[in-house]
């Protein structure tokens, strides 16, 4: 297996808060960006000046890189961020915009909308957009926050195809064995429920490696 690393990094809570602040509003509008990409019907000047623009603007972003992938970290006060990830991360313009709450007993919901983006069927949702949600958010059921739970086996019924649009994806565990966490969550669209999906989690025996580091 390779390294999986959970690395401690010292900042703030306030700090990590700020650095999210600041890049939150451009994931928001390079998904604008993407969307538009999709639709837009613009003339070949106005395509290659959008092309001119959005190299010139990678470029700089791209000259402070310092690593290939965000990772997931934590500070000294329990905050964790993983802003790369492909499900959730909140500077990810790939990943959907998921703003996922938990109730007072566990289970877990987000309300959406999803467009342009992810379309699979005309006008629907892919399939595998519908999936990828369905495990970060019955990941994060199953972790509860607290403990490293992964994906063991995830079931899911398309029983109806998902419109495009507002969705709520929302999650519960089932039942615990032992280091194994069973979780249920559905997606239900504007036209009622569209997949339910059931999913063994589980905490290995090893534990991820903590890796302190000064920043
Ligand atoms: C907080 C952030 C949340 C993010 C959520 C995102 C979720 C993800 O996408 S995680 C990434 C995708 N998943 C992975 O990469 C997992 C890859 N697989 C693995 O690492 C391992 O196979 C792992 C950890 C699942 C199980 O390994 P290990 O702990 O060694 O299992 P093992 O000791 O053999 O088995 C433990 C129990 O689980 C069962 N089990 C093992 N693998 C599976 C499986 N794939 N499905 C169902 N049950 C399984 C065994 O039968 C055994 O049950 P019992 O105790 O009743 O005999």
């Amino acid at each position: 297996m390779g390294e999986m690393v959970f690395r401690q990094v010292d900042l703030s809570t306030e700090e990590v808060d700020a650095l999210e602040a600041r890049y939150v509003p451009l994931t928001e509008a390079v998904r604008e960006l993407v969307a538009a990409t999709i639709l837009s019907n613009a003339d070949d000047d106005v395509v290659a000046e959008a092309l001119a623009a959005v190299r010139e603007v990678t470029a700089k972003l791209s000259a402070s890189v310092e690593t290939d992938h965000s990772g997931v970290n934590y500070n000294g006060a329990g905050r964790s961020w993983n802003w790369g990830n492909a499900g959730s991360g909140e500077r990810n313009a790939i990943a959907p915009p998921i703003d996922l709450k938990t109730n007072p007993d566990g289970s877990t919901y987000a309300d959406l909308v999803l467009g342009a983006a992810y379309e699979g069927p005309p006008g629907h949702v892919h399939g595998g957009v519908s999936a990828l949600l369905l495990d970060h958010l019955m990941g994060v059921t199953a972790s509860q926050m607290s403990r490293p739970t992964f994906t063991g086996t995830l079931t899911l019924r398309y029983r109806n195809p998902l419109p495009l649009g507002p969705i709520r994806v929302e999650g519960r565990v089932a039942r615990e064995e032992g280091r194994k966490v069973f979780v249920e969550a559905s997606i239900t669209g504007s036209d009622g429920i569209a997949l339910e999906a059931d999913g063994v989690f589980i905490t290995p025996t090893w534990s991820p490696s903590l890796e302190a580091t000064q920043n």
